[in-house]
């Protein structure tokens, strides 16, 4: 199924709804810091009172100690007016300082939810989800938000403010004129609103573009490898040249579009001051105005050019972070289907005896044919099971359905008899150790990596389990256990890497083992030695295996052929062998025969 480059359609169904709709749903972040918003509203609306008064004070100072030549008089207007400026600075610091605080604070705990989030989304989600989409979301579509919950919304409530007490001045100045410059807010809006809708189609484009240029970065990074041995590196060029090339495009449709939106704003304001000095100083000749009232309605009147100038960047700012707001909300929206029932409960590791039971099991992932039909299998206590099968015929599949990182689509699986979802999620995956074909290790210590769903675990138990996984080289790594392995445990080879997510797996000794080809990587000698101790573990664990060797076969009690999603045959390994030629043809990599089922032991 291909990925989405933009979002999980399912979850984009929001047209018609207010495109800011999601940007308000964010306001519980807010709460705990309403005091602290409160406080930088204050001070910013003090701080433009203060500036407004300033062209009053010119007017005093004009029209009182300059026309009656006033020494004493200018001294204290001019003392005030130096008090003004020194409380507009003093409260701008207070602004910026509660200011940056509180929204990196918001930043953060959004940041947690969605990641928390993630980690309760099942395996399918982020099937369907590329990694560069998600990243952009967490990291610059954040970024975006908090700058407008920081700036962008905080100016545009100072600058509608501005706006409103400048008028009332202006008004009471000279009511014509007022409302003249108050009429020009009309043009203003219209031109917004056009802007504010074409604006918001291109940053939802562009924030898309971002996600797809971050997946194809990522991906780069971690195929680095395989694409330089393919010689495959002006191809990878060029498809990321045409991603970053529409990014590019983007961003510059969007910036033109600013730029001529601020033409326009800019206009505006410029037009109505060359109206308002004309009548203004015909006014005043008519001595309808004074010289001190023109020079506070004119210092007034250009008060307002920066709020309308910035508005353009406000509204794209807005409109950045509704879109930003929108695909956060997409990966919010999306509800873990994978939980705990409210029923649901816990088993202790002491309570389990380990049958596992697949009962008329069928899976099939969304919107795809069944990958499983009808598999009715089970593992007896301590019994080792491997599964067996062509590649492709389901066999990671039913295995990753035991810690239920895909729920089954029919039948039931269940443990001591205790249907899978009706066990607490935690329980259950603290019962089932798992390792996966592709060994993955996390950017962090050995230690942590290992202990990643034990994290309680002792010394003594994370020492058993590397000498069962033979992986006691761990040690040895320049800070022993400590030592932080490369980003997907890259430093390691691939057969270190195999035992040390096989001690992860074996680690405190779970209920019930579940190890896709855990030998696939070791050499001879290794295999032997890993063979030889998981033999000892295998003993009292139940444990489903997927093995494509025959060596590794020799570790199973009984043996499962799966053929095209069913499980075709049951029984020991020379039973089948003997028996079965599909089982033969599988084990010995030749062509693979269907198997008519015959004669063979059944589950
Ligand atoms: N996330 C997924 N979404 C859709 N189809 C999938 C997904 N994962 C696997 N499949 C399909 O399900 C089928 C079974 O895949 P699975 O990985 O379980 O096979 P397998 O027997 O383990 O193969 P191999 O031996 O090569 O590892 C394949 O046809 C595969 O293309």
């Amino acid at each position: 199924m291909p990925a989405q480059s933009d979002g999980d359609p399912a979850a984009r169904d929001g047209a018609g709804r207010h495109p800011l709709r999601n940007l308000w749903r964010l306001r519980p972040y807010l709460r705990p810091y309403a005091v602290e918003f409160a406080w930088l509203l204050v001070a910013a609306l003090a701080a433009t009172a203060a500036s407004l008064a300033v062209p009053l004070v010119v007017q005093r100072v004009v029209d009182g100690p300059v026309a009656g030549h006033d020494a004493a008089g200018l001294f204290r207007l001019g003392l005030l007016a130096l008090l003004l400026g020194l409380a507009e600075a003093v409260l701008i610091f207070i602004r910026r300082w509660t200011q940056s605080s509180s929204s990196v604070g918001m930043e953060a705990a959004i940041r947690a939810d969605i990641y928390a989030h993630l980690q309760r989304l099942p395996a399918g989600f982020h099937d369907r989800w590329q990694s560069g989409q998600l990243l952009s979301r967490i990291t610059s579509d954040l970024s975006v938000i908090r700058r407008f919950l920081s700036f962008g919304l905080l100016f545009l409530i100072l600058n509608l403010v501005t706006y409103l007490a400048v008028v009332v001045l202006l008004v009471r100045l000279h009511p014509a004129l007022g409302l003249l410059v108050a009429a020009s807010a009309v043009p203003l809006f219209l031109i917004s609103r056009r802007f504010a809708r074409h604006y918001h189609a291109a940053s939802r484009r562009m924030q898309d573009q971002q996600g797809d240029v971050a997946t194809l970065v990522e991906e780069t990074a971690q195929g680095l490898r395989t694409m330089r041995a393919y010689g495959r590196g002006p191809e990878l060029a060029a498809r990321f040249t045409s991603g970053a090339r529409a990014l590019h495009d983007t961003g510059i449709a969007k910036a033109r579009l600013l730029a001529r939106t601020s033409a326009l704003l800019d206009l505006v304001p410029n037009l109505t001051l060359g109206v308002v000095l004309v009548a203004g100083t015909a006014a005043a000749a008519r001595g309808a105005l004074s010289i001190g009232e023109l020079v506070a309605f004119v210092s007034l009147q250009l008060m307002l050019i920066w709020p309308v100038q910035s508005l353009g960047w406000i509204i794209a700012n807005g409109q950045e972070a509704a879109t930003a707001a929108d695909r956060i909300q997409e990966v919010l929206d999306t509800r873990p289907t994978i939980v705990d029932a409210p029923h649901a409960r816990k088993l202790d590791r002491a309570q389990v005896r380990g049958q596992l039971r697949f009962e008329g099991v069928s899976f099939h992932y969304p919107g795809c044919a069944p990958v499983l039909r009808e598999v009715d299998l089970t593992v007896e206590p301590g019994e080792t099971l491997a599964l067996v099968g062509a590649t492709g015929c389901g066999k990671s599949t039913l295995l990753s359905l035991v810690p239920r990182l895909h729920d089954v689509t029919g039948g039931r699986i269940t443990l001591d008899g205790h249907d899978l979802r009706d066990l607490r999620l935690a329980s259950l995956r603290r019962l089932v150790g798992v390792a996966f074909e592709e060994p993955t290790l996390f950017s962090m210590s050995v230690w942590e990596n290992l202990t990643l769903g034990r994290p309680a675990a002792g010394e003594e138990e994370v020492r058993a389990a590397l000498a069962l996984a033979q992986a006691e080289f761990a040690y040895d790594l320049p800070w022993g256990l400590a030592t932080r392995v490369g980003e997907q445990g890259l430093s390691l080879s691939g057969g270190q890497r195999q035992r040390l997510a096989l001690a992860r797996a074996v680690l405190g000794r779970p209920a019930l083992l579940v190890l896709d080809d855990p030998l696939s990587a070791l050499d001879v000698h290794t295999e032997a030695l890993v063979e030889a101790a998981l033999r000892r573990v295998l003993r009292d664990t139940t444990a489903l295996l997927v093995v494509h060797r025959p060596s590794t076969v020799a570790l199973a009690d009984r043996v499962a052929l799966l053929d095209d999603g069913r499980i075709v045959a049951v029984g020991t390994h020379s039973e089948l062998l003997a028996t079965v030629p599909a089982y033969r043809a599988v084990l010995s990599a030749g062509p693979v025969e269907r198997h008519d089922g015959a004669g063979l032991v059944r589950s």
